[in-house]
């Protein structure tokens, strides 16, 4: 039986008059990699937003592990939950080393205290994983924009997260980096994990995600499998269409 990581219920996100999500209801299971998709101001990144504590909405609840409201609680105890989120544009510290990079994700975001020993294994896997193992020495600086967004994974994964959240991770990506990301974002789903995506690269949605969520004027348009949203009349008309 499918866990749920996070329950959406009746939220309602209001700018002004304006409903940006418009009681929205949905449910994500730890395991799955969740595509969010959609036109542009369908409300994919105030839905991030309330999921990391960034914007409180008008209604509605968000229950993590169905007990913790998200939306009473601040942005730094979401994380320290286990929350964790990507952001679109890369800021890495174009100083430091992909190493220090990994290395402060996983010391500021670890469930468990780290002894260094632990620590130094944790940042090698996370290298590994993200590809990264053979740049460790070099500064973020040096890195490609496909670099530095596995770099920004990899900070993120290091922290050990229960719900990883990755908006627009293959933006402005060549064909191969964005393979590669695909590849990463598969390898990173786990059955006590849940991913969230952002993303308009539907080439890309269709090779990571389990489940696609349409979002379309702040709430749920279609929700399946990707050969399903690729078929529906009123996503096409919407969205795919255009
Ligand atoms: N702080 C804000 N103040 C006023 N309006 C906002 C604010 N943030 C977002 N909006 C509006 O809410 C709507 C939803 O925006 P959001 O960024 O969530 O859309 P999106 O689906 O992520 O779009 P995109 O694909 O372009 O990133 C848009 O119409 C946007 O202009």
């Amino acid at each position: 039986m499918a866990v749920t990581a996070l329950l959406v219920d009746g939220l309602t996100v209001r700018f002004g008059s304006f409903r940006a999500i418009d009681a929205l209801s949905l449910a994500i299971d730890y395991g799955e990699v969740r595509a969010v998709i959609g036109p542009n101001g369908a409300g994919k990144t105030t839905l991030l937003d309330v999921i990391s504590g960034i914007t409180r909405p008008k209604e509605g609840r968000v229950l993590f592990d169905g007990a913790f409201d998200l939306t009473q609680a601040s942005d730094s105890a979401i994380a320290r939950a286990g929350i964790r989120r990507k952001f679109q544009k890369p800021s890495v510290f174009e100083g430091l080393s992909v190493r220090q990079h990994i290395a402060i994700g996983a010391d500021a975001g670890f469930r468990r205290a780290l002894d260094a020993p632990a620590l130094e294994d944790r940042v090698s896997e996370v290298l590994e994983t993200v590809g990264l193992a053979g740049h460790a020495t070099h500064l973020a600086g040096e890195l490609s924009h496909g670099q530095k967004q596995w770099l920004e994974i990899g900070m993120v994964l290091a922290s050990d997260p229960k719900v990883l959240m990755l908006d627009e991770p293959v933006a402005g990506l060549t064909d191969e980096e964005t393979e590669r990301t695909a590849q990463l974002v598969r390898r990173l789903n786990r059955p006590d994990r849940a991913i969230i995506v952002v993303e308009h690269d539907m080439d890309f949605v269709e090779r990571i995600a389990d489940r696609v969520t349409v979002l379309h004027e702040g709430r749920t348009l279609f929700e399946g499998p990707m050969d399903k949203v690729r078929a529906d009349a009123g996503v096409i008309e919407v969205y795919l269409g255009r």
